[in-house]
């Protein structure tokens, strides 16, 4: 049997048997390696190694799991297919505002997910919704923050605590990029109790259901 070519890297164990409940083991590996970027960057550059030392590199890298919709943007219940993964929060507070990374000569913060891959999962995934996605150490608390990240990212429809760390990995390796969130809560106060993350696992798994016939 051929190894699999896609790897998809998810943060906790609930999100990872989601996926598999829906993807074909033959061509999709799907793995937790924890939350927030650093566990993230750090789990699929070496899953992206050992595969690559083996022989049998993956053709791509998908960071997948539920999220924040930022409102209007994407309801929960929504997927969200992320065109950018954005690290949000790096870089340096002011009294003027925040200062990305880009402005203290310290690189990127913004990664492109793979144009030719983004069209293969909108094709598979014609409901979800197409936008960037915020990565974040620290989930948003607040309306003000919601609403100030929400100006500063006029194409951000989801925030999550990943995808910027996988991008960077995958990048490194050399391997296609992209990442996908089920929308489980909406980005604003505080409220864990309302986070609906039965369905956004179930949503997941219909999502993986379509990531098994991706043409790589
Ligand atoms: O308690 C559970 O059963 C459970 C099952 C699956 C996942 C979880 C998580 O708490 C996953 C943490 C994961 O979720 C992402 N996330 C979700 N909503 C947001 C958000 O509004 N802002 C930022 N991140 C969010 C994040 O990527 C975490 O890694 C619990």
């Amino acid at each position: 049997m051929s190894a699999p070519d896609l790897l998809v890297v998810t943060a906790v164990a609930a999100e990872a048997d989601a996926v598999r409940a829906g993807a074909d083991p033959a061509r999709i590996r799907v793995e937790p390696v924890g939350v927030g970027p650093a566990a993230a960057g750090a789990g699929a550059a070496r899953l992206l190694a050992l595969a690559e030392a083996a022989g049998s590199p993956y053709r791509a890298v998908l960071s997948a799991g539920i999220g924040g919709g930022l409102p209007g943007r994407a309801a929960v219940g929504a997927t969200v297919l992320g065109l950018r993964a954005i690290a949000a929060d790096l870089g340096a507070e002011s009294a003027d505002g925040f200062l990305p990374v880009e402005l203290l000569g310290f690189g990127t913060s913004v990664i492109d997910a793979d144009e030719t891959l983004i069209k293969a999962l909108a094709a598979a995934l014609p409901e979800a919704v197409p936008g960037d996605i915020l990565t974040l150490g620290t989930v948003t608390g607040t309306a003000a923050t919601a609403t100030a990240l929400a100006a500063r990212f006029p194409a951000a429809a989801a925030e999550a605590m990943e995808g910027y760390g996988v991008a960077c990995a995958a990048a490194g390796a050399g391997t296609p990029f992209a990442e996908l969130r089920a929308i489980s809560n909406a980005v604003g106060p505080r409220d864990r109790l309302a986070w609906r993350i039965p369905e956004a696992l179930g949503a997941l798994t219909r999502a993986a259901r379509a990531l098994s016939g991706l043409p790589l």
